[in-house]
């Protein structure tokens, strides 16, 4: 066990291009795409499918997303990731650094930053800023910041905090994140996670033979659990309003940010925000629990196009509830995963 004064946190995210201009833009796009575990076809045809068509038409339109909620001081996913870095620094007193899976700064970065600042450093905690396992975001991170651990040969241990969609803190600050939301009058509220192929999630299935195969997968128990996206949004969202006390026809759960024709797993938010005001769910409140910060997807494609959508198909109010990003009870649970980590 190393000492606490010898050990140093890394915040894992997943990162955005360096600017809003469009060859930034195309650098980050074909690095995040060309990830194995994001889009898992074999090399060449990912590469050609990539470099040649997803990528030149989808970076100009990229761009001019990013422009639209791109912050002064930078892109909102890395000014928030780096905002929670000095919160979490000045509670634990250790230092804390931020890396990101793609694009800047890479964990080689937060590293040797670390080291810089304590050359005997013993320990590095990488905490994955992501509550629930999936091969194209928390698996690519972890093994990402262990590859570069190894390649690299740092003398410290690595430890990396698993996903924590069911631990009680982050529960209980993305309930208590909403809880002020709710004083409002409302009719519906949707969970929006982020969607993976459900090619992602066969593959995942460490049994073969549960997910998407068993009637009602997710609330069956299953060793699958442990790598399913799925199960976990799923008792991330049941736990929420449980403790909110959300009468069960008072919320649904929804997936966003489809790319390319695959199926991908559903409802899609999309399809759900048009038929919600059908159904007499007119004022919504759109909570997005696969991120901890804010990030494009969420000011953009939730804020701007889905409360379009929503208001576009006979809704009356949307309301988007924040990330959890510095609320001081996420910043607590990050503290407490952390030392937690420190006193094994
Ligand atoms: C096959 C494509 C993609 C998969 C699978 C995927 C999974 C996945 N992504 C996140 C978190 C984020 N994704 C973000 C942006 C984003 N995602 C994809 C594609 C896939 N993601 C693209 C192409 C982009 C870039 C933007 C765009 O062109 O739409 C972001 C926001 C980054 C930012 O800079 O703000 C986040 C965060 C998770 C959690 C996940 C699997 C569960
Ligand atoms: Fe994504
Ligand atoms: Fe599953």
């Amino acid at each position: 066990m190393a000492a606490k004064s010898d050990v140093g946190i890394v915040l894992m995210n997943l990162g955005s291009p360096d600017s809003t201009a469009v060859p930034d833009v195309k650098r980050y796009l074909i690095e995040f795409l060309m990830d194995k575990r994001v889009i898992d076809y074999p090399w060449l045809f990912r590469k050609i499918l990539i470099e040649g068509i997803i990528v030149p038409r989808r970076a100009p339109k990229s761009a001019e997303a990013y422009a639209s909620i791109w912050w002064e001081e930078g892109s909102p996913l890395i000014v928030l990731t780096k905002q929670l870095q000095k919160a979490v620094q000045n509670d634990m007193e250790i230092p804390v650094q931020i890396a990101m899976r793609y694009g800047n700064p890479s964990p080689e970065v937060a590293y040797n930053n670390l080291l810089k600042e304590n050359p005997n450093l013993k320990e590095v905690i990488v905490l994955p800023l992501y509550p629930h396992y999936a091969m194209s975001s928390y698996e690519t991170a972890a093994v990402y910041a262990e590859e570069v651990h190894k390649k690299k040969k740092y003398k410290f241990k690595l430890s990396i905090i698993p996903p924590f969609y069911d631990e009680p803190d982050y529960i209980n600050a993305m309930a208590e994140s909403m809880r002020p939301y709710l004083q409002q009058d409302y009719d519906y509220v949707l969970f929006s996670y982020h969607g993976v192929p459900e090619r992602h999630i066969y593959k995942g299935d460490i049994t073969g033979a549960h997910c998407l195969k068993v009637n009602d997968c997710c609330h069956v128990a299953s060793p699958a659990h442990k790598y399913c996206y799925r199960h976990q949004v799923t008792v991330t969202a049941e736990l929420v309003a449980r403790q909110l006390g959300l009468p069960r026809e008072k919320w649904g759960i929804s997936f966003q940010s489809r790319l390319g024709r695959e199926e991908w797993i559903k409802p899609y938010t999309a399809n759900v925000l048009e038929t919600l005001p059908s159904e007499g769910k007119k004022r919504l409140l759109v909570v997005c629990p696969a991120f901890v910060s804010d990030c494009l997807e969420t000011l953009e494609e939730i804020a701007v196009e889905g409360k379009h959508t929503f208001l576009n198909s006979g809704g009356e109010s949307f309301t988007m509830i924040p990330c959890l990003n510095i609320h001081p009870l996420w910043v607590k649970a990050v503290v407490k995963y952390c030392e937690q980590i420190i006193a094994q």
